[in-house]
């Protein structure tokens, strides 16, 4: 896939950035706050030679006292009539701790604090209301949550020569409906004890060890962590009924078979919120307010990608990635993942994550950025890092750098990437970007991740604008046409949208180590999926009786 092949001339070119551009302290700043939420283009031009994201800001020294904010103040002269390009606002961190006000609402200010400064990283308390996460977690629930996939499931069947093979789908939909007990057609790790042949009924069997029975035993074909009918019917077939039981007791004797270090790339669900189109009044609000935070064109933030509602049970974790793609020549934005070519014509180009806790989580579960302030990133010191620990696994390796605890309400945003000081536009990937959600010990873990995505060419950023901003009646009637069309190809057929760019061992120079890991994941060829891991953001699931060929749908 794209993003397997990614490993390219591009490859390190982070690592020449760091400390540069926006991270960069020296930058001079002004006195006056700077316009807010408006498409600040030329505002930031008065910032002579600095990158467009250096924030203004009057408070620094104020911390604390209530009144004072870094509202918005209309600078004079300003406005420079030969660049009216739009510039991409980037916050300037400062340093670690500082405090600024940001007006998100009429005479609503939050309190943005300063995480890291590689990446830009803040923290704001109370971004969302209790109510908001709520019907966050409503919307998330009414669209229905899947658990992510992994690119390649039809790579993975097909190995199987369906035609030699008879199905009797009658048969199988209502064995397999027996143990569904919420008729998702698919079994999660509750519904799996009661179907899975060799597992006792009320038996507790906690989800890392199912998942490691799967890795090791080959059963969950797609790498989701689900068992669907086909495999479930699979199973049957290949007789693995009795090397499940073989597998099983040897669990119960204590005698753990080798449970896999980093294990699967991620274990959550999930599901999409309309961003862009949405009517309902919260996703409405939050949308007003993501753009009076980031200060960006309003036009960016509404034409991102939808909100992403993720679920961790425990056990549940996402080891440390990039949700963005390095920037390729010819490799437009694909602002919603619904649409994305697995083959790589489109790049996944989230300039800004902002990650909204909707509840608190009892145990684990933290956010964590293992090369965040890192003074050195090259691909050389990663890989001596690596041999000491590894820092992409979050299950093991969570604590060793910065960490951010979920808290209800609370937001992060942090910067992908760095700021063109000359072009006021998205420059290269920022490496110190790297994340992941560490295990979840106890508790669920609600989550959603809003992703502002940009162009890093800045015409075609425009050229979409005015696609969907000032649409002609005729494109109008086009886009909504052609939209209603592919959501529902993408509904039925290969449903992988890319949730990240890459896991840090994608990176090139270390593909081999990460090799390595999957060699020490029992060679399972679900794992070598790993380095492209996907979700799916749709529940409809086409009814047939016939399994369509290469797909898991039922
Ligand atoms: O769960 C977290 O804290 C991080 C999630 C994340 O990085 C993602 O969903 O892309
Ligand atoms: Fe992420």
């Amino acid at each position: 896939s794209s993003v397997l092949s990614d490993g390219d001339s591009s490859a390190g070119a982070d690592d020449t950035n760091t400390g540069n551009t926006a991270a960069d302290d020296t930058n001079a700043r002004n006195t006056a706050a700077d316009d807010m939420g408006t498409g600040n283009a030329a505002a930031d031009d008065t910032n002579t030679g600095n990158t467009a994201a250096i924030e203004v800001d009057d408070v620094e020294n104020d911390v604390g006292d209530d009144v004072i904010v870094d509202a918005a103040v209309e600078k004079e002269g300003n406005l420079d009539p030969v660049d009216e390009r739009i510039r991409l606002y980037q916050y300037d961190p400062v340093e670690v701790g500082h405090i600024r006000y940001v007006e998100i609402s009429l005479g609503r200010y939050v309190q943005l604090k300063t995480i890291a400064v590689k990446p830009p990283a803040f923290e704001i308390s109370n971004f969302l209301t209790p109510e908001e996460c709520e019907r966050i977690k409503e919307l998330a629930l009414d669209a229905g949550l899947l658990t992510s996939l992994t690119v390649g499931k039809n790579l993975l069947y097909s190995g199987i020569d369906e035609t030699k093979v008879i199905y009797n789908a009658t048969e199988w939909k209502q064995k397999f409906a027996e143990c569904d007990n919420n008729t998702d057609k698919i079994l999660d790790f509750t519904e799996v004890l009661h179907c899975l042949p060799g597992l006792q009924e009320g038996e507790l069997v906690p989800p890392a060890i199912l998942d490691t029975l799967y890795v090791q035993l080959k059963l969950d074909l797609d790498s989701d962590g689900l068992i669907d009918a086909k495999e479930l019917w699979l199973i049957h077939l290949e007789n693995k009924t009795i090397e499940i039981e073989e597998w099983l007791s040897r669990w119960r004797g204590g005698e753990l078979p080798k449970v896999p270090r980093r294990g699967r790339h991620r274990i959550s669900e999930q599901a999409w919120i309309e961003w862009e189109n949405s009517t309902d009044p919260t996703i409405m609000a939050i949308r007003d307010r993501v753009t009076a935070l980031t200060k960006l064109d309003r036009n960016i933030v509404f034409s991102s990608e939808s909100l992403q509602v993720v679920r961790y049970y425990p056990g549940g974790h996402y080891h440390a990635h990039y949700d963005s793609q390095r920037i390729k020549k010819n490799k437009p934005c694909i602002h919603s993942t619904r649409g994305l070519d697995l083959e790589g014509s489109d790049r996944l180009c989230r300039y800004i994550t902002i990650l909204y806790y909707l509840q608190n989580v009892e145990g684990g579960g933290e956010t964590a950025f293992p090369l965040a302030e890192f003074e050195n990133v090259s691909i050389e010191y990663r890989k001596n890092l690596k041999s000491d620990y590894d820092y992409t696994d979050l299950k093991h390796n969570c604590y060793k750098n910065l960490n951010v605890k979920p808290e209800f309400g609370k937001a992060i945003m942090w910067y992908n990437y760095y700021i063109d000081e000359a072009t006021g536009w998205m420059s290269s990937r920022n490496t110190h970007s790297l994340h992941g959600g560490c295990e979840v010990t106890e508790g669920t873990k609600w989550i959603a991740n809003n992703w502002i995505t940009v162009d890093d060419v800045y015409e075609r950023q425009m050229e979409l604008h005015a696609r969907r901003f000032q649409p002609t009646e005729d494109n109008k009637k086009a886009e909504s046409e052609n939209e209603t069309g592919v959501d529902e190809n993408d509904r039925t057929e290969e449903d992988d949208i890319p949730n990240e760019a890459e896991d840090e061992g994608i990176d090139k120079g270390e593909k081999e180590s990460n090799n390595d890991n999957i060699n020490d994941l029992t060679n399972d060829n679900a794992i070598s999926t790993d380095e492209t891991h996907e979700s799916t953001p749709s529940t409809d699931k086409t009814e047939s009786d016939d399994l369509p060929k290469g797909h898991t749908e039922f």
